[in-house]
């Protein structure tokens, strides 16, 4: 189950809004098919093993990341091709909770004889697949939230200027963060300040790159900036008021990019609770936050960071240098948002951090 979850890994970022499962199929010890999630969502892990194994698979055991699907959707199910396939036991990690499955994948196969073995790597499971757990469940994606901090913990100088802080190293572990989210998420004041790409370059994983947004209540979005320029070569998404300038969602309409009307808060700030619910709706499993500071705090007051990743570099901005996260206006040390550390590692020069809310 463990070979199998790592082969599932390899569809992160690139097969929403379906999980990425990884399936092994095992026969008198020998491994005879191995299958993961394709780009797109199909064909699902299980058939891509099962149609290696060929009639291999008939009395192997297979291993699964994720209950089989039941429900015949753009393909027909999983757990009916397994059965098809006469293998003898399937090992399953994790209950699909998708109202169109939830245990009658497992029972299918049960009812045709089937020996199944269920919660096998459970925990690693929910972690694999907590992305698409989270969508399925709470209608929104998994957020990892990823700040390039000096040591003084600020992301730019007064000016706005900030690149580079952290070193290639920390930033191509930046890029493959990139790979495994399958959009990227930063305000208008980053955008408009660092004219990003959001890409993930030089390594070959072009078909990889993730959908870029940008919170931009106003589209003030340059329209002759990297993001629209490249609208068709990779997608952009813009989440806007109501209220913004028609003739402008056109003008970035038809450079390629989307355009998501999302509700907003007193201040005109975008409700971030409703942007992630559309984009839950729009398919998105896994997020990544690259900032800037303000979309950050809100973020973090609405409790809805996931995953922190702070990448430590050996320089000081001094204390009026922009803050990683803009005031929080804590009344209280209690109320501040706690996280966990899960892993450091040293990058180059500079140090990576892995948080998780308490
Ligand atoms: N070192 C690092 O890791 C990073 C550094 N930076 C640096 O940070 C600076 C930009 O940060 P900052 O100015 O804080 O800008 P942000 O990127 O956080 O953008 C803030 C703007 O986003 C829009 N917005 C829409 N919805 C929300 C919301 N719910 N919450 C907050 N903002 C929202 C608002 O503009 P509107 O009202 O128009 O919608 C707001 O003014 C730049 O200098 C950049 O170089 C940025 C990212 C990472
Ligand atoms: N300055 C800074 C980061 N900044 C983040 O990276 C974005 C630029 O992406 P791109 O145009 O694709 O290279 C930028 O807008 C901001 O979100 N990241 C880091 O890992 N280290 C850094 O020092
Ligand atoms: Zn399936």
């Amino acid at each position: 189950m463990q070979a199998a979850l790592a082969l599932g890994q390899r569809g992160l970022g690139r097969v929403w809004p379906n999980p990425a499962v990884g399936c092994i199929l095992v026969k008198e010890g020998r491994v005879v098919g191995r299958g993961w999630t394709q780009p797109g969502g199909r064909p699902h892990g299980e058939v891509m093993a099962l149609t290696q194994a060929g009639d291999a698979a008939q009395g192997a055991t297979a291993y699964v990341t994720l209950e089989p699907c039941a429900h015949t959707g753009k393909t027909p199910p999983c757990a009916q091709a397994l059965i098809d396939a006469r293998v003898a036991r399937v090992v399953g990690a994790l209950e699909d909770p998708d109202p169109r499955v939830s245990g009658r994948g497992f029972r299918m196969l049960e009812e045709a004889g089937i020996t199944v073995t269920r919660n096998v790597c459970h925990d690693a499971a929910l972690e694999a697949h907590a992305g698409f757990l989270m969508r399925t469940t709470l209608g929104r994606p998994l957020v990892t939230l990823k700040m390039a901090l000096s040591a003084d913990g600020r992301i730019a100088t007064a000016r706005g200027e900030s690149r580079w802080i952290t070193g290639p190293d920390a930033r191509r572990r930046v890029h493959l963060l990139r790979a495994t989210h399958d959009a990227v998420l930063i305000g208008a004041g980053t955008a408009r300040a660092d004219d990003p790409m959001l890409d993930i370059r030089d390594m070959g994983m072009d078909a990889q790159n993730p959908v870029r947004i940008v919170a931009d209540g106003s589209l003030s979005l340059p329209l002759t900036g990297r993001l629209a320029r490249s609208a068709r070569q990779q997608p952009l998404w813009l989440c806007h008021r109501r209220s913004a300038d028609r003739a402008r969602a056109r003008a970035f309409t038809d450079l390629g990019a989307r355009t998501l009307i999302v509700a907003h808060g007193p201040e005109g700030e975008l409700r971030v609770d409703d942007l992630l619910s559309q984009l839950g709706k729009a398919g998105i499993t896994r997020l990544l936050c690259e900032g800037g500071g303000k979309l950050a705090a809100t973020l973090l007051a609405a409790g809805l960071i996931d995953r922190l990743e702070t990448h430590h570099a050996g320089l000081i901005l001094g204390g009026d240098g922009l803050s990683g996260v803009a005031p929080l206006h804590l009344s209280a040390l209690a109320d501040a948002p706690r996280f966990d550390l899960e892993s450091a590692e040293v990058a180059g020069p500079d140090m990576i951090c892995r948080w998780r809310p308490r």
